[in-house]
């Protein structure tokens, strides 16, 4: 894929009512169409602010984001149908099924009949749930519930897919089964923007990343070059030397 613009995220601010400081001051990026961008940083840095921002879930106080497909800006309906978003607590409804939460989540997308009973028992399939998709999503285990929480945010084939630590809290086998399957829809041409608190997972799995910290980029780039230029073998070397070692709680 060439580099086209993605996302276009312009001077972005955010100052929740409730707080003294903003949570997120200047954030200007651009994210490519190709890329698996990461927003890494610690705890309270802003990433869950800025991703919600992004998805239009919150408003930002200040500055302008830019949605791009195929070269062109896209309008506020065209971005609802291109965005997908995954997002850190489970949305999904615990007393169904993962085939009636992929049917009532694909029918609130519009999605034709036909079309959504291909799309949802193909990513029942590819996600490992087949065996399970009739029986109550509150009887499963986390790393299954991580997994129907990913085939909702994706029912209706996002161009552009949002992700707040997909992979928390889950096994290493619904981990890769994760992390494989969003590297083959990156593949096949969607831009991935995600979170996470997994450093070695993150070096593996995203080309480009912005280190936030006290709602701040402190540095971005392409992982390979940043390493480089502060002349560490990984990002866990690359985070602890840019953020410090220090709690942030
Ligand atoms: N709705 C809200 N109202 C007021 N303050 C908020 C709200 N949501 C988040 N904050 C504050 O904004 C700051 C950034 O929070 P945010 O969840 O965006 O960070 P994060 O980088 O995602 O953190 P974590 O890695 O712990 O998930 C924190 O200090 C948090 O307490």
């Amino acid at each position: 894929m060439k580099t086209l613009p993605g996302i276009e995220i312009l001077h972005v601010s955010q100052k929740y009512k409730s707080s003294r400081d903003n949570t997120l001051t200047d954030i200007s990026l651009t994210i490519n169409r190709s890329d698996v961008f990461g927003l890494l940083g610690p705890n309270g840095a802003g990433k869950t602010t800025l991703i919600s921002i992004l998805c239009g879930i919150i408003p930002p106080s200040s500055g302008e984001i830019g949605f791009y497909l195929d070269g062109r800006i896209l309008s506020e309906s065209e971005r609802k149908r291109v965005i997908g978003f995954v997002p850190q607590e489970y949305a999904f409804y615990e007393e169904l099924s993962p085939r009636q939460n992929l049917d009532y989540f694909g029918a609130m997308y519009n999605l034709p009949k036909g079309q959504l009973e291909i799309r949802r028992e193909e990513l029942l399939e590819t996600l490992g749930l087949l065996k399970s998709a009739d029986k109550k999503v509150s009887t499963f285990s986390g790393g299954m519930k991580r997994r129907v929480n990913l085939a909702i945010g994706i029912i209706h084939q996002p161009g552009i897919l949002f992700l707040d630590e997909p992979t928390v809290g889950v096994d290493v086998q619904s981990k890769n089964a994760i992390i494989r399957y969003l590297q083959e829809i990156n593949r096949q041409g969607t831009t991935i923007v995600y979170t996470s608190h997994h450093m070695s997972e993150a070096e593996e799995f995203c080309n480009r990343i912005a280190l936030i910290d006290h709602g701040r980029v402190i540095s971005e780039g392409y992982l390979v070059d940043l390493k480089t230029e502060n002349n560490v073998l990984d990002l866990q070397s690359l985070f602890i030397k840019l953020t410090g070692e220090e709690y942030r709680d």
